[in-house]
């Protein structure tokens, strides 16, 4: 059941800013980083979570997981070791086959407004047919989702 946005853990910046003391930052990071904003357990709870509802969706389907690389494979890699670990909960066996897509619209920090999907019409034709989720790890402008859901809609 659809959640109520109000109940929406909703990370504004003025409210949550854990200091760095706090955490054990690596070096390289620590001129650049001010303060923590969601820390990392809780973006592993809440993964976990996500894992849970996801597979509690599927019965013995196969499915394709699929990540939107790069910035995806963090995020992809988290959800895939915990789905495999609620349907081991559930008792339920989900032939999982995982994929790979690499998009990309920005050049350094600035969206270039030009999405490039790295993919072949063979590899897209592969697709066809098949249950998809698609794993990204943001939506900002949300260029790249329309395009991918496009090229994909037309496999
Ligand atoms: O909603 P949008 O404004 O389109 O932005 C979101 C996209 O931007 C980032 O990718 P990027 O183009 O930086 O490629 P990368 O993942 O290879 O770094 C991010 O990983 C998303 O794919």
């Amino acid at each position: 059941m659809p959640m109520d946005p109000s109940q929406w853990i909703d990370v504004v910046e003025d409210k949550f800013k854990y200091q760095l003391d706090h955490f054990v930052i690596p070096g390289h990071y620590s001129e650049d980083v001010e303060s923590i904003l969601i820390p990392h357990g809780l973006i592993m709870d809440r993964i976990s979570k996500l894992a849970q509802l996801i597979t509690s969706e599927y019965d013995n389907e196969r499915v394709v997981v699929c990540c939107v690389l790069k910035g995806g494979h963090q995020f992809f890699s988290d959800l895939v070791n915990y789905m495999k670990k609620a349907l081991n909960k559930q008792g339920k066996t989900l032939p999982i086959t995982l994929d790979f897509i690499r998009v990309k619209s920005y050049e350094n920090d600035k969206s270039s407004g030009q999405v490039h999907i790295s993919m072949t019409d063979k590899e897209l034709q592969e697709l066809r047919g098949k249950n998809l989720l698609l794993v990204e790890d943001i939506i900002d402008t949300g260029k790249t989702m329309k395009k991918l859901l496009e090229t994909l809609g037309r496999r």
